[in-house]
């Protein structure tokens, strides 16, 4: 018998796998409505982990996803990461996280895919033209909080692996789930399980893939970096009670004056972040990163008219990328105690806490950005020579993260794009923060690629938040296209994961409490969340240090 040469059975392979591409991708089209309706019942639930009074809400969002994964025979997990102490000192259960695993064969690369089921607040009355939980359709876009960010792209990662499955097609990898409940607010409890399970459900883990984020425009994209979040509460304390301002107006030295004095000096008209220290810890803009930059294709105009705005901070491109993505910046979200509501309430509030934060960039520490922060407001505030309280705390410290886009995975990323969209990927950073993807590279050292499918006018965090049917539906095919190109990475080329954990064996529990300290879970005392999870940290006497 005449063996076949290897180049010709593997061109015989591809084109069988490209045939069982094609009947993968005929499931995702005639199975549209099955997703959508999936997502519409996940969208149903208030997943909101901001609100304590959603809380039982988001336990039955961890409770339906994990449902979801065990009815599909994955070998689920409820992992009990512990609890948040909530500014009164009461203890609240954090939701717990879910993970999941499809296949183990020793053979196969295994990747694993972070995603979260809880979603910022959603109310008709802040401006929704739908109601916030009822997904909507209109025009091929579903309405709905947390479509976008980030159920529809975690249900796409499922339907994908559904989809191998239902066609009797075997996986191609090996593939895990972490789901979690707390990203929208730091991630929570999340830092310290990855810690505790580096050597147990992520040992094995070659890859870690997360699709929570969106593309610069109509042409689909590559993240490869992220930015931090350090989020602070500035109260301060005048009164024991309100006053009346009419009565009392003139005779005290108000809260709120002091607030906003000492909020306007954070930052000026044109954008210059005042605090000293920041600015200059920032690495300047290469002249590779410059023309990266210049050379994406992105409207302006087009992004004017999408946000409703006459004027930038910027006029140019490259300055305007470079500040969405690469430099930091703060942003004042609220003020707590304020009156707020229709009508004309003559108050002097006793007691006001600004909300505010600066997304930071990878040469940026949390823990200096704190001490830089709160020593710049102090000062601020005793130039003001007023008699008020101000108390400042850090709530969130989530580092940023930044990946090689050489690594095999973008790689890969680019193929699947390429198979699914026939386009080249943006190759494009974010703004916002997705606080475990630095935890992940740190712990791990497992190569981290975001995938996103969210479109550029989905409008996260905003009012009438959407995602396309085409983007939800295409996305579930991206993936299922990226799982064979992931499959397809010569174990050759793999970064040698086996060395990354030798070098990662030699630090000891003075490295785990120094990485916890620093992780959102401990940052504060009093603040959002304090207390250590109740699980046991099993690998902590190899904690690995940052490769
Ligand atoms: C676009 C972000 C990375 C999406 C993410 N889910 C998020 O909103 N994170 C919190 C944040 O404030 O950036």
């Amino acid at each position: 018998m005449k063996l076949l040469p290897l180049s010709c059975v593997l061109h015989a392979l591809s084109i069988v796998h490209a045939f069982r591409y094609d009947h993968l991708v005929e499931h995702v089209n005639s199975h549209q409505d099955q997703y959508v309706q999936a997502l519409r019942e996940w969208v149903s639930v208030e997943s909101d982990s901001s609100d304590v009074s959603k809380r039982a809400e988001l336990h039955r969002m961890m409770e339906m996803t994990a449902d979801k994964l065990r009815a599909m025979g994955g070998n689920v997990t409820l992992v009990d990461i512990g609890e948040q102490q909530l500014p009164n000192g009461e203890m609240l259960a954090l939701p717990k996280v879910v993970t999941a695993q499809f296949i183990s064969d020793p053979l196969k690369t295994t990747v694993c895919v972070y995603g979260h089921v809880d979603v910022q607040p959603g109310k008709l009355e802040d401006g929704w033209a739908t109601e916030p939980y009822n997904l909507t359709e209109i025009n091929g876009n579903m309405h709905g909080r947390g479509t976008s960010d980030n159920k529809a792209p975690v249900l796409a990662w499922i339907h994908a692996v559904e989809a191998y499955q239902a066609l009797n097609i075997e996986l191609p990898v090996n593939v895990k789930f972490i789901i979690e409940g707390m990203e929208e607010t730091g991630s929570n409890g999340l830092d310290a399980m990855v810690v505790a399970q580096r050597d147990t459900f992520l040992l094995d883990v070659d890859y870690i893939i997360i699709s929570d984020c969106g593309w610069l425009s109509l042409r689909p994209a590559l993240t490869y970096g992220t930015r931090g979040n350090c989020y602070f509460s500035a109260e301060i304390e005048g009164a024991k009670q309100d006053l009346h301002s009419g009565v009392y107006g003139g005779t005290v030295i108000e809260p709120m004056t002091d607030l906003i004095g000492i909020l306007d000096t954070l930052i000026s008209p044109s954008g210059k972040i005042l605090i000293p220290g920041i600015r200059e810890a920032v690495d300047p803009l290469t002249d590779e990163e410059w023309k990266t930059y210049q050379d994406i294709e992105f409207d302006m105009e087009n992004y004017k008219n999408k946000l409703g705005v006459t004027e930038l901070m910027y006029n140019n491109k490259v300055d305007l990328l470079a500040h969405m993505w690469r430099y930091p910046t703060v942003s004042i979200h609220g003020i707590e105690g304020a009156f707020s509501a229709p009508g004309t309430k003559t108050v002097i509030p006793a007691k006001v806490a600004a909300k505010f934060s600066i997304r930071q960039v990878p040469s940026m520490d949390p823990e200096v950005v704190k001490k830089q922060v709160t020593e710049y407001l102090e000062a601020a505030f005793a130039r003001r020579k007023s008699p008020n309280k101000l108390k400042v705390t850090m709530m969130i410290g989530a580092k940023p993260w930044l990946a090689n886009t050489q690594h095999v995975l973008y790689e890969a990323g680019k193929k699947a794009v390429k198979r699914v969209f026939n386009v080249e990927p943006d190759m494009i950073r974010e703004g916002g923060t997705i606080p475990v993807a630095r935890t992940f590279q740190d712990v791990t050292g497992k190569g981290i690629i975001m995938m996103p499918i969210g479109g550029f006018d989905d409008g996260m965090h905003s009012q009438n938040e959407k995602i396309s049917r085409y983007n939800y539906l295409e996305g579930t095919k991206l993936f299922i296209a990226y799982l064979h190109e992931v499959s397809q990475i010569q174990k050759s080329r793999r970064p040698d994961s086996q060395h990354q954990l030798t070098l990662l064996t030699h630090v000891d529990m003075v490295g785990l409490h120094a990485f916890l300290s620093q992780s959102t879970l401990f940052v504060e005392k009093g603040a959002v969340c304090t207390r250590p999870p109740r699980m046991t940290v099993e690998s902590s006497a190899s904690f690995p240090a940052v490769p």
